[in-house]
């Protein structure tokens, strides 16, 4: 079942379309990311959503509730949606316990302890009660913007690039942190990000935005092994991208011969590998096979991300330069004479 459901929604700032007819329905109980490069309209449409904006076309439907169409709009504070902004946006005058406990109707022990289950909640110690915003790091804040947002017990939870301020080990803890939390509470959650590893990591849904428009939709793993077209393929990471010629389920390109899923589909097709599926061995020139050599290594610790050139292309517009992932510590160094093979299926553009 839906909790969320839009439909045709469009806005128009000025000049500026920042959405364009964009629809999307969010399970009940999911996490929905959407993701997509600053400017494509990912916040406008968090915004829209809270009840911060209003769109000029299409309608906004919670639970069944209609939120916005043509005739009426349900205003921010009679939503029931929580919103984490970006800066967490915590009153500076407050202390913790008075940002989370804000909203809250009740008063005396009850108050208090419905505080401290909260806090216990984003796991923040209860000796933080009385401080103030300035005396927390960038990662409690979070966890305070959010126990605040979950005292309303909403029906929908909006964070808006919520650890983009926290550095990579933290951001990495929070976002564990933050997704348990929700699933535990049951909450159907949206997360806006421009980190496409934290989208593929976070959502059970991911929804791919460009120019205000909504250009792909599903779950991670199918958005990354099967992208609509180059430019997603290319956002939710590494892709090398060859021409090819597809023949009964085989694509015949600078690599050779490599699988495809192409559906029956035969004729000139652009195809998509992931650096991880194309495997390296250090090999004498003369064995049979994809012949190459490494160009470039670029280490990264555990994994290490190598350039390597074609050594023989049959195609007449050659792709000599592409991108293989290896382990870290067996990458062969630049200059080493290599063999590629192919792990899996290639993607043909064009077929989903
Ligand atoms: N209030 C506004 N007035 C005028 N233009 C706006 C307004 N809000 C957004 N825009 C424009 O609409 C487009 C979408 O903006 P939006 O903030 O939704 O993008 P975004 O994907 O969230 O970007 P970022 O990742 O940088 O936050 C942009 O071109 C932006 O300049």
């Amino acid at each position: 079942m839906n909790a969320l459901e839009l439909l045709n929604l469009s806005k128009t700032f000025g000049a500026q379309k920042a959405l364009d007819d964009v629809s999307l329905n969010v399970p009940t109980g999911s996490r929905t990311v959407i993701v997509g490069p600053s400017g494509s309209g990912k916040t406008t449409l968090l915004r829209m959503i809270a009840g911060f904006e209003f769109p000029d076309r299409g309608s906004l439907t919670l639970n069944g509730q209609t939120l916005v169409d043509r005739t009426h709009a349900v205003p921010a504070y009679q939503r029931q949606i929580g919103y984490v902004p970006q800066d967490g946006a915590l009153f500076p005058h407050m202390t913790v316990a008075a940002n989370i406990g804000f909203g809250l109707a009740l008063t005396g022990a009850a108050r208090t302890q419905r505080i401290l289950e909260l806090m216990d909640s984003v796991a923040l110690d209860a000796n933080m009660a009385n401080r103030w915003p300035h005396e927390l790091s960038g990662g409690q804040q979070q966890r305070v913007s959010l126990a605040r947002a979950l005292a309303q017990q909403p029906r929908l939870m909006l964070l808006d690039e919520p650890f983009s301020a926290l550095d990579t080990g933290l951001r990495s803890a929070m976002r564990k942190m933050v997704a348990r939390l929700l699933e535990a509470a049951g909450v159907t959650t949206i997360l806006v990000t421009h980190d496409q590893s934290e989208a593929l990591s976070f959502a059970d849904q991911l929804a791919v935005m460009r120019g205000g428009r909504l250009v792909q939709s599903g779950h991670p793993m199918d958005l990354y092994r099967y992208p609509n077209d180059e430019q997603t393929a290319h956002f939710l990471g590494e892709a090398v991208v060859l021409p090819a010629r597809i023949e009964a389920g085989w694509a015949h390109c600078d690599l050779g011969q490599v699988a495809v899923n192409s559906n029956g589909f035969s004729g000139a097709a652009q195809i998509m590998l992931r650096p991880e599926q194309l495997q390296i061995a250090e090999v004498p020139t003369d064995s049979p096979g994809c012949h190459a050599t490494v160009t470039e290594r670029d280490f990264a610790g555990n994994t290490c991300t190598l350039t390597v050139e074609l050594s023989a292309s049959p195609a007449q517009d050659p792709v000599r330069s592409i991108l293989v992932r290896s382990t870290g510590m067996h990458a062969p160094p630049a200059g080493s004479a290599v063999q590629l093979s192919v792990l899996g299926a290639a993607h043909v553009f064009g077929l989903n």
